[in-house]
């Protein structure tokens, strides 16, 4: 891809990545990526992001199509994942009195990714940068979606740099959301971009869309096309999707894996416990309903129940799918326990129990777990047990 120009004096310089299929090792992606990056022209040049190390020689003829990189004065890093840092320590070879701005946060991440020291000035909020003909401003935006992440805003082209917030997991080499040619693809992408990175992170959403300034007619994203006539859509999209949904009253999931009905009795057994606490509880068995379903209804409820009979001293793969689908961001205090039914060792309800700790959910001291069939006794001990999961209901 070539340098564009987006606005006089502002440029997109970055790569297309239309192979890629996996991103982050957990994100999907169908239509590839671009790494966005940034050169702003004038008195001063400035450029915004770098990008991935493996495109480092196409970042720099895009640059230098526009000005010789020497030319380059700063250097603003929005957000310092690899993906946009990982061509600093090539461009601070090529220009070492590269100067960088970026958060406090920004300057650690950037030290600990390049091992190196370079000159930096770290900045915070109403912070700006005088480049003669414009002033461009820095506007911190933590967890979106590290805590180094801010916006960098330049009134004078109405243009703000937002790294990651708003953009997708897209490749078209207009780079302008004007031109795609696929808009369905791209809606469909730009929400599962939204629900992978951003979706952990609501409350930092409505606090970063309020700092968005409003009069801004571009959002040069580092991902996907720029935003023109998009953005307000993009914005109100992201409004939609980080408001909670209002609910009434406290929810329960119970998920669980059974093979002969022992486990999913006790499963039955707690769901009434709490159905009689007023708690509306929601039962999946792992092997009827999809991943995502399970993992949805743990993400949305109060109380999490996770069971599973013992396999082979383990418990079985399909349930240790969904502890490992579930937003870990935001399970830290919630309520949860484990169960299950076992033969002989019982392995699984410990297991589960210290999953569940790991996610730093609030747990019962110990699981609970019934020798093969359970008893009547046994069924009244698990409605027990599930009373004292929802007693830790905060
Ligand atoms: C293939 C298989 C392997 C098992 N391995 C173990 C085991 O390693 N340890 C154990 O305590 N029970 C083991 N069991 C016994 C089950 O945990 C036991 O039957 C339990 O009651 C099953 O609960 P469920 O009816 O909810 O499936 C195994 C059962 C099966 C079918």
């Amino acid at each position: 891809m070539s340098a564009i120009a987006l606005k006089e004096g502002v440029w997109s310089v970055g790569v297309l990545n239309p192979s890629l299929r996996v991103f982050d090792i957990v994100m999907e992606s169908k239509y590839g990526t671009s790494y966005n990056a940034y050169l702003l022209t004038g008195e001063k040049n400035v450029l915004i992001e770098t990008v991935h190390t493996d495109y480092f020689e196409e970042y720099v003829e895009n640059i230098e199509q526009v000005i010789p990189l020497e030319r380059v004065d700063y250097l603003i890093m929005n957000h310092n994942e690899p993906d946009h840092s990982g061509s600093v320590s090539k461009l601070l070879e090529r220009c070492p009195d590269l100067k960088i701005f970026c958060t406090a946060a920004g300057k650690k991440h950037l030290e600990d990714i390049t091992n190196r020291t370079f000159p930096v000035q770290v900045v915070k909020a109403g912070d700006t940068l005088d480049l003669g003909g414009k002033t461009l401003e820095f506007i911190p935006a933590p967890m979106l979606h590290w805590a180094d992440s801010m916006f960098t805003w330049d009134p004078a082209d109405k243009v703000v740099f937002t790294c990651d917030f708003l953009g997708a997991h897209f490749c078209e080499p207009t780079m302008l959301d004007s031109k795609i040619h696929d808009k369905a693809a791209y809606a469909g992408e730009r929400h599962f971009y939204y629900q992978c990175i951003f979706g952990p992170f609501a409350s930092y959403v409505q606090a970063g869309l309020s700092k968005l300034p409003a009069e801004a007619e571009m959002a040069c994203t580092s991902h996907g096309p720029v935003l023109t006539e998009t953005l307000e859509e993009c914005k109100a999209l992201y409004r939609q999707w980080s408001t909670p949904v209002p609910k009434e009253g406290k929810t329960a999931a119970i998920i669980y894996a059974s093979a002969y009905g022992c486990t999913r009795a006790l499963a039955q057994a707690a769901a009434e416990a709490l159905e009689e606490m007023g708690i509306r509880t929601v039962q999946h068995d792992v092997t009827m309903e999809s991943l995502d379903a399970c993992a949805a209804i743990a993400n949305e409820a109060d109380v999490v129940l996770v069971g599973s009979a013992t396999i082979n001293r383990d418990v079985p793969k399909a349930v240790w799918d969904v502890l490992g689908s579930i937003d870990a961001i935001n399970t830290k205090g919630r309520a949860a326990g484990a169960f299950g039914a076992y033969g002989w060792s019982g392995e699984a309800p410990g297991m589960l129990q210290t999953r569940l700790g790991q996610l730093k959910f609030a747990t019962p001291a110990e699981a609970f777990r019934v020798l093969f069939t359970p008893t009547q006794s046994d069924l009244d001990a698990m409605k027990d047990y599930a009373r004292s999961v929802a007693a830790l209901l905060k």
